[in-house]
Parts: C-alpha cells; structure tokens; sequence
C-alpha cells in the first residue's frame, strides 16, 4: 500500500537569535497517520511546528502541505490552506470570557458566512464527539483539566481540519483522563480520518496513538519510522528514551 504525504519537509533549517535550531529537517506526515514528535526539552519541536503552522518564515529547504509548497503560497492561498489544519495547544487556549459553547463556535463566527443556527448545530456536534454536552453554557473556569482539554480539542476541529496538530496534549492530565483523551484523538483519525502530528513526553500515549515516530535530538532528526521500529531502535537516544519509560 502506497501512503500518501500529506506533509514533506525537506532539508528544514533554521537559525534563531545566531543559533542553529533545526538543522537538515526531512520527514513525511502520512494520510491518516498519528505522526508524533519526540524530543527532549530545548530539542526544536516547537520552533518545528511553528515552522508547519506559518508561524515562523521558511529560511531554507521546504514545506510541503497538500502539495503545495508554503513559501510559496499567495496570503489568500495560505489562508485556505490553514483553515483545513485545526491546532490544540497544551493550555487549551479558550477565552474565559466567553462560554464553552461560545469558545467553540468563534472560529466559524470569524472565517465562515454559516447562520447562527447552523453553527450552533456544529457546535453540538462537535461536543457530542468529545463527551462534553453537559458543558455548552459553562465558562472554561468551570471545567476540570480533562473537560478543558476536551473543550479545546472540539474547538480544533470546530472546522473540520483535514491537518490536526497537538501541542503536549496530555501535559498535566491524570492518568485516566489521558488514557480517554488518547481515545478521542484515535477517534478522530479513525471516525474523521484526520491526519494529526502529536508532540508529547507521555511515554503512555506514544504506545496508545503513535503510527510513526520523528526524534529530534538538538534540532536534528535522529529517528523515524513506526513505533514498531522506534521500539527497536539501535539509535542511543531513542534507546535510552524508551528504556527510561520501562
Ligand atoms: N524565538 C526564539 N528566538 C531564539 N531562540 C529560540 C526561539 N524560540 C526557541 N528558541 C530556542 O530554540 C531551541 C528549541 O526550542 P523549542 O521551544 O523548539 O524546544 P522544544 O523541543 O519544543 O522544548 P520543550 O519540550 O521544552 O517544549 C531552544 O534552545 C530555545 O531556546
């Protein structure tokens, strides 16, 4: 079976305040794959996903989203093109003024012509998909680590992204309620058929979502493959990464 990319990176570098950060990036991000990035603190995941979100200008080599290359997109092109990637940030983000279900209906009220109804409806949906209908009129100063999590995740995918990027999704979550966020985000790949990056330090959830695994080492890929391949991994930091999770 053929995999098609749906993100290549190739020979992404990158210097920040006179320093290397990344250097030589290549990999692929596959349809319907859970690609996650791995790495010590400091490694260069952020300053890597800054780079697939357009928050950080190409310096050298490429990015490749849907076939098309960012650096060379026109703003209007870009703006379609980030409106198909939904992003999850580890703080959830969601604005304490506003209620869950208004949180959750802001990007279409921004980006879309939808009527009121018709977003609210979505908004519905989108709870139902992550168990949290009963949190519609609460304020995120209301809801538990897991439920805030949940809000902030149906919010991500409010409009349907065919890209889903998760920034240390689980940070602070109690066991159980990362074993159910896990859940949900292999839900939707598998209900939605997303593609999603995940970047984490949960060993647990890289054995639970992980199709393919990209190690970066000081801004360095060292690593990629499966998780089956991570597993059994020659490489001394992959190596010593899993050891220290056993
Ligand atoms: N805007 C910036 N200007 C200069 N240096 C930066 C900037 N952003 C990040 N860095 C540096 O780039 C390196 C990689 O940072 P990055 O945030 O990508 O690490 P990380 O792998 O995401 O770490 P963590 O797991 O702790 O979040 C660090 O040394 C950091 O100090």
């Amino acid at each position: 079976m053929t995999l098609r990319e749906i993100i290549k990176i190739k020979s992404l570098s990158a210097s920040l305040g006179g320093r290397n950060i990344l250097s030589d990036i290549s990999f692929n991000v596959y349809d319907k794959e859970i690609t996650v990035i791995l790495g010590r603190s400091g490694a260069g995941k952020s300053v890597l996903l800054k780079h697939l979100l357009g928050l950080m200008d190409i310096q050298e080599g490429e990015v490749v989203i849907f076939g098309k290359d960012i650096a060379e997109m026109q703003e209007e092109e870009q703006k379609r093109l980030y409106f198909q990637m939904g992003v999850f940030y580890q703080n959830g983000g969601l604005l304490n003024a506003l209620t869950v279900g208004e949180n959750i209906a802001l990007p279409l009220e921004q980006n879309s012509n939808l009527s009121h109804e018709l977003i609210d409806h979505i908004v519905w949906s989108k709870l139902k998909l992550v168990n949290l209908l009963n949190a519609y009129y609460l304020y995120p100063s209301q809801l538990s680590g897991g439920m805030l999590k949940r809000a902030a995740l149906a919010r991500a995918i409010v409009m349907d992204p065919l890209l889903l990027f998760c920034d240390e999704p689980g940070a602070g979550l109690d066991p159980i309620s990362l074993v159910s966020l896990d859940k949900l985000i292999l839900n939707l790949r598998e209900q939605l058929g997303m593609s999603i990056v995940v970047v984490t330090h949960e060993v647990s959830s890289i054995f639970r979502i992980a199709d393919r695994i990209v190690f970066i080492d000081s801004g360095q890929v060292v690593f990629q493959g499966t998780l089956e391949e991570a597993l059994q991994a020659q490489n001394k930091q992959v190596k010593n990464y899993f050891d220290t999770a056993k």
